[in-house]
């Protein structure tokens, strides 16, 4: 299986980079959005946080409030631990079931694992052929997530903050990308990247 990784923190530029790759084939598997499938409605992973963080953290029609399980764990380490447990688990089967999926319907395809807390999950990264990073200043992506996403800035930084350091990430990667400057030099970096690891999984004879 080709497996690559692709992580960075928080608005760092991950699905900017993770489109461009998309666009040339690679077989994309986001976490986010496998967090967002396990915890369906009447899903045991939302059963599981609701006794834990309390009902308030479900809404009227027995969705996950988001914004208000978010303010609970983004500034407490310990909360963020225990929902990590709980969901991890899960998203993790999903991905290995996409991953097989993936795999079947095209054995050569280059499957990339959009997951913004590799480093944090601790998972062991031996299956990933490679791991690439993509890295904006703390700054950068403070300001990109009170810009794009609305965020008021002590949230932004909450949620930077929360995460690993992008030392870290890069001690575990084999590419990094650096996504400081403009949209259309992201995407050029992207690209050659995306050359790199196709011509050392896919070498031309
Ligand atoms: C706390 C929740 C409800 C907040 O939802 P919200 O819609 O505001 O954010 P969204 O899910 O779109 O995540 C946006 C970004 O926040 C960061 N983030 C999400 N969860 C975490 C976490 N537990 N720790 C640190 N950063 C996180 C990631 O960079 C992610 O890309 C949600 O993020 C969640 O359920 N998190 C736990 C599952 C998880 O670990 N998801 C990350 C993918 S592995
Ligand atoms: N040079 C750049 N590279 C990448 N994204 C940029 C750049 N300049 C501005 N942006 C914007 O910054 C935001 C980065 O968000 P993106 O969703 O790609 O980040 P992400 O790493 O996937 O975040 P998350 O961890 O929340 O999923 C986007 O709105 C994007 O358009």
């Amino acid at each position: 299986m080709h497996l690559v990784a692709l992580t960075g923190g928080i608005a760092s530029g991950k699905s900017t980079v993770a489109q461009r790759w998309r666009e040339q084939g690679a077989v994309v598997v986001d976490a986010d959005a496998l967090a967002r499938e396990v915890v369906a409605v009447g899903s045991p992973v939302l059963s599981e946080i609701s006794q834990r963080f309390g009902a308030e953290v479900v809404s009227d029609d027995g969705t996950l409030n988001r914004s208000a399980l978010g303010a609970l764990i983004f500034g407490d380490s310990d909360a963020r631990e225990a929902l990590n447990g709980i969901t991890h688990p899960a998203i993790s089967r999903l991905a290995r079931e996409r991953f097989d999926e993936a795999e079947s319907r095209d054995p050569a395809a280059i499957i990339v694992y959009d997951i913004p807390l590799l480093v944090e999950s601790g998972q062991s990264l031996e299956r990933f052929k490679f791991v690439v990073t993509v890295e904006a200043e703390r700054h950068v992506r403070v300001q990109r997530l009170i810009d794009h996403r609305g965020m008021a800035r002590n949230e932004a930084e909450g949620r930077v903050a929360s995460q690993a350091t992008s030392r870290e990430r890069r001690a575990v990667a084999d590419f990094v990308i650096d996504a400081n400057a403009s949209l259309a030099e992201t995407q050029h970096r992207a690209d050659g990247v995306w050359s790199a690891i196709t011509d050392r999984l896919h070498p031309r004879l």
